[in-house]
């Protein structure tokens, strides 16, 4: 199994050009099965979990390229298949996101049940009662959910106990090709919500207010194809940016958006950063100083993402002062706090709120992976801790970030993988 080991590397310095972002392509290729002709999606990050979503399409029996430049075509003339089974599933929760699009366009679909995961329960319970109001039948039998609905599904007023992205987007594909007007109330707001519907109007979808929390679909009767390309992974910025500070250097991310990243940004600058920032890029700068402590609270957007949570736990740890980190999120996802302590960081957990005393520098260790963003922050820890610091389990890094040790590299750091 893949290891990443990591030194301590100085100030990072140089310009890393961010990929396309995970959690916009994944819910825009499962839309690939709406459309009736080929549909072309550009920017897609190199990544597990979308090998994983590209060979869910082709179990489904679509036709999926891929070529180097990050650009798959999916054409849906040969889909025949209905059933997203367990085996891919449970490697990737985002493939609940298939439900939607088989459910409006084939009228059945029988997904696995995604488990619970490391960072929580995660239930679905909002997806199902949102195709149930649009006329869908729904059961749970031998670990599968089983929809079906005759004819089209209907438009719905439906309006969400909670925000959930996941769910915001499942119901919008399905809402697109429903009879009638589909509004979702308490939507999730997040830039890949929009990101999706971009996509979804670009395949002829009617579809206002996505970014806001009333989101209102005008069903439509077909959808086409079209060329999309996705929008920049602002968690991949934001991690780049927080290694740069815990270094006390100067980067640049290119083909970045920084309109996604607001509440991080600011933090940042609350840590002593300076951010200068373009159309596509920005650019933080430590001017060699520690950062200093800043307190953090996960909310939906536009609060602060708890996909930036673990990362910022890191810069506490090295930052002058004491903070406080509460995660709404999810119910589990501090799982980085038990190895940055065993890195020698002086952090405690009392219920969903880590306080972190800063200290001036982490000792090396040997670490494990225990989801995607604790393994991002465990790299990070790395690039300040004294001696070597080997990080096990990265497949859940490659899940989500593209050539990462590729890219520290370019930036000085020094990580390295190894079989
Ligand atoms: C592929 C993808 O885009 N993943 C992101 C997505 O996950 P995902 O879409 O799974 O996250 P949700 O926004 O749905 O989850 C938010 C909260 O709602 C709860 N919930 C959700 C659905 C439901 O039916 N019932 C329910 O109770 C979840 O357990 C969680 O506590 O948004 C999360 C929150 O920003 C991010 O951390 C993930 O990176
Ligand atoms: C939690 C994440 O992803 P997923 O929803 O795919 O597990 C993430 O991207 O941090």
């Amino acid at each position: 199994m893949d290891k990443l080991k990591i030194q301590a590397s100085g100030a990072l310095a140089g310009e890393v050009v961010i990929s396309g972002a995970k959690n916009a392509a994944l819910p825009i290729l499962m839309a690939g099965v709406l459309a009736q002709t080929d549909f072309v999606v550009s920017n897609v990050p190199n990544l597990r979990d979308v090998n994983t979503s590209c060979e869910l399409l082709r179990c489904l029996g679509a036709d999926v390229k891929r070529d180097d430049s990050g650009e798959i075509t999916i054409s849906t003339i040969h889909l025949n298949e209905f059933c997203a089974p367990y085996e891919l599933v449970k490697t990737m929760r985002a493939s609940i996101l298939i439900l939607g699009p088989l459910l409006a366009r084939y009228g059945t679909a029988d997904v696995s049940l995604p488990g619970g995961c490391a960072i929580g329960a995660r239930p679905v319970n909002l997806h199902l009662h949102g195709l149930e109001q649009m006329g869908a039948k729904i059961e749970v039998k031998e670990g599968y959910i089983k929809a079906r609905v005759d004819g089209r599904l209907k438009g719905a007023h439906i309006f969400m106990d909670m925000i959930s992205v996941g769910a915001t987007e499942n119901l919008l594909m399905a809402a697109a090709l429903a009879d009638g007007e589909t509004v979702i109330e308490n939507a999730a707001r997040e830039p890949e919500v929009i990101d999706l519907a971009n996509c979804l109007i670009a395949m002829g979808a009617n579809i206002r207010g996505a970014g806001t929390d009333t989101i209102r679909i005008q069903g439509v009767e077909q959808l086409n194809g079209c060329h999309y390309r996705v929008m920049p992974d602002r968690i991949e910025t934001g991690s780049f940016l927080v290694a740069a500070a815990v270094t006390r250097g100067k980067i640049r991310c290119s083909a970045a958006d920084p309109s996604t990243l607001e509440a991080v940004l600011a933090k940042l600058e609350d840590a002593g950063a300076h951010i200068s920032t373009g159309d596509d890029w920005i650019e933080l700068d430590m001017q060699g100083k520690r950062p200093k402590a800043v307190n953090i609270k996960t909310m939906p957007y536009p609060g602060f993402p708890t996909d930036m949570q673990a990362q910022f736990c890191v810069l506490n740890a090295l930052a002058d002062g004491t903070a406080t980190i509460t995660e709404t999120i999810f119910e589990n996802r501090f799982m980085h706090v038990p190895e940055l302590i065993r890195m020698g960081a002086t952090m405690e957990l009392e219920g969903n709120t880590c306080i972190i005393q800063g200290i001036e520098k982490l000792n090396g260790a040997q670490v494990m992976a225990t989801d995607l963003r604790a393994s991002a922050s465990l790299v990070i820890a790395g690039l300040v801790a004294d001696g070597i610091t080997t990080v096990d389990r990265i497949y859940h890094l490659d899940r989500g970030y593209e050539h990462i040790e590729d890219k520290f590299k370019g930036l000085g750091g020094e990580v390295v993988r190894v079989s």
